[in-house]
């Protein structure tokens, strides 16, 4: 069949569920290690090993500032704050356990609501 060209509908109804998923990831219970950047003054190490910061704050400006080309580039940026999370911390550690859990929220979520 012919591949259907995205109008724009289809984005403004992807960037719904991206402030939907967004809101719902902040409200979650795990979520205190992310909610803000980390301070790399105050982590010892984070800004050596971690390349690419990302944590939920930025990523809602980037979504209000329309920064998100498509629903790809939003999911990347969530999953880098838990790829994040996996490299830096000890996965029996409460962040690492915290990080994890996430994860899996996220994942079922939004394949409930895009798939
Ligand atoms: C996601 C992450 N990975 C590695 C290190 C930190 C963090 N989160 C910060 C907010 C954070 C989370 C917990 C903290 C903290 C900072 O500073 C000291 C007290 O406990």
């Amino acid at each position: 069949p012919a591949r259907k060209s995205k109008t724009s509908k289809d984005s403004s109804s992807e960037l719904a569920v991206c402030h939907m998923l967004l809101a719902e990831l902040e409200a979650h219970r795990c979520a205190w290690p992310f909610l803000t950047p980390v301070n790399h003054k105050a982590v010892p190490g984070y800004k050596k090993v971690i390349k690419r910061p990302m944590d939920f704050s930025t990523i809602k400006e980037k979504l209000t500032s329309n920064h998100y080309l498509n629903l790809e580039t939003f999911i990347a940026d969530i999953n880098l704050v838990f790829d994040n999370c996996k490299k830096f911390n000890e996965d029996q550690s409460e962040i690492g356990k915290a990080g994890y859990n996430m994860k899996r929220f996220f994942n079922k979520r939004w394949t409930e609501l895009l798939q």
